[in-house]
């Protein structure tokens, strides 16, 4: 997220995490529209996480300072040694494979030690916001009890199904299926969104 109103009318329906992308490659590059001021005035309950694609270790420390971020999603190719670097900040981790139907999820076993959670987005042209599911089916090959975000493509339409997959995820994460456009919300979807996760 990056546009103010936007972040305070989404912030009102409380997500447990909001994020911020730190990729200078996206669309919703959120430096220079986000500021400390404007993150602090948000319920603190919502985790402020800040998206990073294989960034030094160094502008993700500046960027966690800067803006008080509770969790550093890890969108690239991160080591597990620099997933642990990002972890002694204090932050939850939130390391990111991107799943195809060759993907292995034994590899996601080095990170287990460095990361709080796994996400799985679809591996896609670009790191992420590809706004393309991945089979879900393919979940079934995830053993590890580490638990992990579901995220690639979702929207009002295929989030009916959610209750299908397993593993369970332990949260899902929604982009561009809600958004008109990249980096804008659209609010009266993620109201809905919201009261059928609850349900
Ligand atoms: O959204 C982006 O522009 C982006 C760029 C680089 C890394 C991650 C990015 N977004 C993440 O992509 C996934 C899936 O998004 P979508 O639902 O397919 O649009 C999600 O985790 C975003 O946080």
């Amino acid at each position: 997220m990056r546009d103010p109103e936007n972040i305070r009318q989404v912030a009102a329906l409380t997500p447990d995490y909001m994020g911020f992308i730190f990729y200078e490659g996206s669309k919703r590059y959120a430096e220079g529209h986000i500021s400390p001021e404007l993150l602090a005035e948000l319920p603190q309950s919502i985790k402020k996480t800040g998206v990073f694609v294989n960034a030094p270790f160094e502008s993700i420390k500046a960027a966690v300072e800067k803006y008080k971020l509770d969790a550093v999603q890890l969108h690239g190719k991160e080591s597990p040694r620099a997933c642990a670097e990002v972890k002694g900040l204090g932050v939850e981790v939130i390391k990111v494979f991107s799943v195809d139907d060759r993907f292995a999820f034994e590899n996601t076993l080095l990170h287990e030690s460095c990361a709080d959670y796994f996400l799985f987005d679809t591996k896609g042209q670009e790191y992420g916001g590809n706004g393309i599911p991945f089979d879900w089916e393919l979940l079934k090959g995830y053993l590890s009890p580490k638990p992990y975000f579901l995220s690639g493509g979702l929207n009002l339409e295929n989030v009916k199904y959610l209750d299908k997959v397993r593993p369970q995820p332990y949260a899902i994460d929604v982009n561009s299926g809600f958004e008109q456009e990249p980096g804008l919300k659209k609010v009266e979807e993620l109201k809905l969104l919201f009261e059928q996760v609850k349900s």
